[in-house]
């Protein structure tokens, strides 16, 4: 957890100030400012600026529909904003498409994974390595290519629970065996930011902790951003937690402050009385 992972009151003003370019802080890697996003009448995203740093872990919660994945493509350049911008460490990432977006460090996992289930642990690890220099998933290349890769993903692969089952299929495993398997390839792209959409989703909240805690054990400084709907892994393990409400950020703060928030409460009608403080 970052030391000044606590930032203050709970109103999105007060604890995120509407940044610029000009009072970017040297801790925010990722920062969003004044994003708006339309589909065609209906206004999904309003006005949503946040911060995002390095070695922190924020959630970001809302209800079914509140623009959570749409900031998620956003940021990793899969829509374009109607108005406001992305700033990675610094840079306007303007059209920036998502396979640069993926070699800059900002590496996303979609609800729905991507592996290719026929293939092994170990091809689907090694695949993501390469495609982090090259932009794209590729069967093919020189053996010292493949042989790197390969080496590089059995690392991976021998720091989690998997260790030892690499030549096994990806069909073949469990639910959370796989959500495992999309977490390696999403670290073999070397994250500086990390976006997770749902990652824990189905999982314990035993093996939601052991999820993330594979992040942390690779990329100490890696800032990840947690979209779950399961509050309890949320409350537990972010640093931060950030909660969008029909399109608007309505708080952006700490697990205690957010907590006792009356708008993310009455979004949350009452559901949050449950989780343990
Ligand atoms: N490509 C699209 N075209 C039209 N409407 C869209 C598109 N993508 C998302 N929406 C709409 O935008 C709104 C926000 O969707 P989004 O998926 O971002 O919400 P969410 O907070 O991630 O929801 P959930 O928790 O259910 O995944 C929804 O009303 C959705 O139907």
């Amino acid at each position: 957890m970052p030391a000044d992972a606590s930032s203050g009151a709970a109103s999105p003003n007060a604890a995120c100030p509407i940044p610029t370019s000009a009072d970017a802080q040297p801790h925010a890697l990722l920062r969003i400012t004044d994003i708006a996003k339309s589909f065609g009448a209906s206004r999904v995203l309003e006005s949503v600026s946040l911060d995002v740093r390095a070695g922190e872990t924020l959630g970001l919660i809302g209800p079914n529909g509140a623009g959570k994945t749409t900031l998620f493509n956003i940021i990793t350049g899969f829509l374009h904003a109607d108005t406001g911008t992305v700033l990675f460490e610094g840079r306007d990432l303007g059209t920036m498409p998502s396979p640069a977006r993926a070699r800059l460090g900002l590496v996303r996992t979609f609800q729905k994974s991507l592996v290719f289930p026929t293939q092994s642990i170990r091809r689907n690890v090694a695949m993501a390595v390469r495609a982090q220099g090259s932009g794209a998933y590729r069967w093919w290349g020189g053996r010292a290519a493949h042989a790197q890769a390969d080496a590089t993903a059995q690392a991976l692969i021998d720091g989690c629970a998997l260790a030892g089952r690499g030549d096994e299929l990806v069909a073949d495993l469990s639910y959370g065996e796989q959500r495992i398997v999309d977490m390696l390839i999403a670290l073999a792209q070397s994250p500086r930011v990390l976006l997770l959409d749902e990652p824990t989703a189905g999982l314990s909240t035993e093996e939601a902790a052991q999820l993330l805690a594979l992040v942390r054990q690779h990329h100490a400084q890696t800032a990840v951003v947690l979209i779950a709907h399961d509050i309890d892994v949320v409350f537990r393990e972010c640093d931060r937690i950030a909660v969008l409400d029909l399109g608007r950020l309505i708080a952006i703060d700490t697990p205690e402050v957010v907590r006792q928030h009356p708008g993310v409460r009455a979004a949350y009608l009452g559901a949050l009385a449950e989780v343990q403080a």
